[in-house]
């Protein structure tokens, strides 16, 4: 599709007039991961697009190097163009992206290596162009997707393994976690403070038997909380059938025990329970072979690399079709990715598990405080026009000052840092 820039003009609607695109970093505490460790910084970009009209609107993505680069590129293509005509602002994208020929930018913790880039890279600046929509006709995101069929959005307690302190670390006040009693404290306050009605924990850290104790402990601590395990494909099929007998009846879904879809597909002959991804499912093309393999029963959306809020919907109507379940994956994020997966996430009817966040992970953000908030584990969905967030300038430039200051704008696209722990680098099975 060509871009006709006059187009957009001659239907008076919400003409793109200056995209700014900006990277920041923010706090991360040393949260233990299968690829390494969070800390000092996690790392984002933040999109805002402006129309002639005055109208703003935001959306938020990563921000390794090369996605930047692709940030940059597309933003340039996009003057002109009507916030309105989305397929044509996707369109745009597909060919600039399509021209480039900067390679990495293609995982986000060596997850996501097979998702589409275009969706990627469009995915931001659909947030920004439906926040603007929205704005242009009084109404919230969640009506530009069919509107919202839930009040407010449940959300899990991410529980990590975790460092009190390590070389390099910003404080928190989180303290060690790296046994049972260590998670099951944490799982505490995380719904002591903001009534979480299901957990995850993030594994394939610790040997599977030192995990299996933890969801145990868990178990015996919050009897009637649906429980999650993610060990980010760090075990064999073996491995994985041996913990999925083991937890048979605890977890409401394990995530990603093993690599790939033949691989997933092996477990599920034999789990129990249902097997959940976001890792060998992440692209539309993958959805087929999935269905036909029987790999999965849970997909985890996620609009930053399906491609926006609402080509996640056309995944959730996939899933419906194909009778998949659906539930919502996170990386740490800010206040813009929160309001987008709120607003996304109360316009999918089958988006019936609670949805991942690393919301209580973060002490600073973008965005002007007090629009977003967890009420029994779960986030209103914001009712006034667009996103409902509103970026504070003056944060805004103090967290890209701190992005240009803290030296890790080139580490590699995982958003971690490797080099702490050796063990880490593998990333195909350990166990
Ligand atoms: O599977 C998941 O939940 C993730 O991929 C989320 C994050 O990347 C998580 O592993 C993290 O933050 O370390």
């Amino acid at each position: 599709m060509s871009a006709t820039r006059s187009t957009a003009a001659s239907r008076s609607s919400q003409t793109i007039t200056d995209v700014r695109v900006t990277p920041v970093a923010f706090a991360d505490p040393p949260l233990l991961n299968t690829v390494g460790v969070h800390q000092p910084y996690a790392l984002r970009a933040i999109v805002q697009v402006h129309t002639e009209r005055g109208l703003a609107g935001v959306g938020e993505t990563y921000a390794d190097t090369a996605h930047l680069i692709r940030l940059e590129a597309a933003a340039r293509e996009l003057i002109g163009l009507d916030a309105f005509a989305l397929n044509q602002v996707r369109a745009v994208i597909d060919e600039r992206v399509s021209q480039l020929t900067v390679t990495g930018g293609d995982g986000v913790a060596g997850m996501i290596t097979t998702a589409s880039t275009t969706d990627r890279v469009f995915s931001p600046f659909e947030v920004a162009c439906l926040d603007i929509q929205g704005k242009a006709i009084g109404r919230p995101v969640s009506d530009l997707l069919g509107g919202a069929v839930r009040d407010s959005v449940p959300f899990s307690a991410y529980l990590f393994y975790k460092w009190a302190a390590h070389p390099g670390a910003v404080e928190d006040d989180w303290g060690e976690a790296l046994d049972p009693a260590g998670l099951v404290r944490q799982a505490r306050r995380m719904l002591d403070e903001y009534g979480f009605t299901a957990i995850k924990l993030k594994g394939g850290v610790f040997h599977p038997d030192e995990e299996i104790a933890a969801i145990k402990a868990l178990r015996a601590e919050f009897p009637d909380v649906p429980l999650r395990l993610d060990p980010n494909a760090a075990w064999t099929v073996d491995t994985s059938l041996r913990v999925a007998a083991e937890l048979e009846g605890v977890v409401e879904y394990l995530e990603d025990p093993t690599p790939g879809l033949d691989g997933m597909a092996e477990v599920a002959t034999e789990a129990k329970m249902p097997l959940a991804t976001n890792m060998c499912v992440v692209a539309f093309g993958h959805l087929k072979p999935a269905v036909v393999k029987d790999s999965v029963s849970v997909v985890l959306s996620d609009h930053h690399y399906w491609g926006g809020l609402q080509r996640s919907r056309l995944l959730g109507g996939i899933c419906e079709t194909f009778g998949l379940g659906l539930s919502m994956h996170s990386n740490s994020h800010l206040g813009i990715s929160l309001a987008a997966m709120v607003h996304l996430a109360a316009a999918t009817p089958n988006l019936t598990y609670a949805c991942d966040t690393h919301w209580p992970w973060k002490t600073e953000d973008v965005v002007k405080p007090g629009a977003l908030r967890f009420e029994g584990g779960a986030v209103p969905v914001p009712t006034g026009p667009g996103l409902g967030v509103e970026i504070d300038d003056d944060a805004l430039a103090e967290l890209h000052k701190q992005y240009l200051d803290c030296g890790i704008r080139d580490r590699d696209d995982t958003g971690y840092m490797k080099s702490v722990d050796p063990t880490f680098e593998n990333t195909a099975p350990r166990w």
